[in-house]
């Protein structure tokens, strides 16, 4: 993909958000779409990108009203299309006829959707039809149609995610709870990184499966976004310590980089450590290798570590290792790198990792 290719795929991404966005429960559009398949009626709606939209058709109401559910409800009983502005405020036409160009390719049937599809292609803008027949709404952005679903529908969906999430966080605490025990230890396995990036992919990756049906959901997803942070919950920045804490190379930029390239990697190659390794910044690891983390992760959740002091005590001592080597014998040291209590975090230290000063 060039360049281009991959702005238009986000645009074309962002606007489909953003309808899904505008026709959500508690939306007044929705509202209008709901009475309009109360009342067993069909309708064409093109918002937004107007001026195009008006070149591609002709006759029709000039209206120039305000936007209300109840008179996009009413205007739907006429034939023909409506036109709304992009931000919702002013019905502009009904009963408006579309033109648009016919070799345009579509895989829809009857004239009301092969319409609303071939406008979406022609257009920016986000076209609705709701089919009179089958009683479906669909919205079509870029030629490609996503078909609304009842709040029921969707949270069949939501509840299978959500427990997927919870029993994917569990796991994950379980796994980084070992991951600081071995680095305390200084006995981390390629194997052992590789087991917990593939649990925060998955977390992630459901994190943001769950993300569109809250968005789909509107004003009913309030709650459901509530339960999803909270299993999230840190997770985000844990990730990009773990990652900073392994790599090749730890600045921010590159965690950054190295977290897409992950994203991006298909789950089989993701349980492989060499892949990891390789994206990591490392060649020729095996799986049972040994990687001595930095410590970033492990230091910044004691609570004495404020923030940003887990990256002046790395910078001091170099890793995990040479602090727990060091602070016995020279605990004063840590004064000098701004630690309010070092007797505190040695403690913390040794608690974690089972053993007493
Ligand atoms: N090019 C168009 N411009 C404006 N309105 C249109 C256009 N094509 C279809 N319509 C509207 O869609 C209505 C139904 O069209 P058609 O009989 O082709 O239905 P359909 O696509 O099978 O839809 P449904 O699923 O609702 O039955 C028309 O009466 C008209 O109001």
């Amino acid at each position: 993909m060039d360049q281009n290719e991959v702005d238009r795929a986000q645009d074309s991404r962002e606007r489909l958000r953003s309808a899904i966005r505008q026709t959500a429960p508690g939306t007044s559009l929705r509202h209008a779409l709901d009475m309009i398949i109360a009342g067993h009626m069909g309708a064409l709606i093109c918002i937004g990108d107007t001026d195009a939209v008006l070149a591609a058709g002709d006759d029709g109401f000039k209206l120039d009203i305000s936007f209300t559910a109840n008179r996009l409800f009413e205007l739907c009983k006429m034939d023909g299309a409506i036109v709304i502005d992009k931000g919702l405020t002013q019905i502009l036409r009904a009963n408006y006829h579309l033109n648009p160009d016919p070799s345009l390719p579509t895989s829809e049937t009857g004239m009301r959707h092969r319409t609303a599809a071939r406008m979406s292609l022609l257009t920016k803008a986000i076209v609705i039809s709701v089919s009179e027949r089958r009683q479906v709404v669909n919205v079509f952005v870029d030629g490609k149609g996503h078909q609304l679903r009842t709040v029921t529908q969707i949270m069949a969906s939501v509840n299978q995610l959500l427990v997927s999430l919870q029993s994917t966080r569990t796991q994950l605490d379980r796994s980084l709870l070992r991951l600081t025990t071995l680095e305390l230890d200084n006995y981390v396995t390629l194997s052992d990184i590789t087991e917990t990036i593939y649990l925060f992919e998955v977390l992630s990756t459901v994190a943001e499966q769950l993300d569109r049906l809250i968005l789909e959901l509107g004003s009913e997803g309030k709650t459901i976004e509530m339960q999803r942070d909270e299993f999230v919950g840190d997770a985000g920045e844990n990730y990009t310590l773990l990652v900073r804490d392994y790599a090749a190379d730890s600045s921010h930029e590159n965690a950054e980089r190295i977290r897409r390239q992950l994203h991006e990697t298909d789950n089989a190659r993701l349980r492989q450590p060499k892949v990891v390794a390789s994206i990591l910044g490392y060649e020729g690891k095996g799986e049972d290798s040994i990687l001595t983390p930095l410590g970033l992760r492990t230091l910044s959740n004691i609570s004495v570590v404020r923030k940003g002091m887990a990256d002046k005590i790395v910078d001091e001592y170099g890793s995990l290792q040479n602090l727990l080597d060091d602070i016995e014998k020279n605990p004063s040291r840590l004064d000098s790198v701004g630690v309010d209590n070092p007797g505190i975090l040695a403690d913390s230290l040794y608690r974690m990792w089972g053993k007493r000063a």
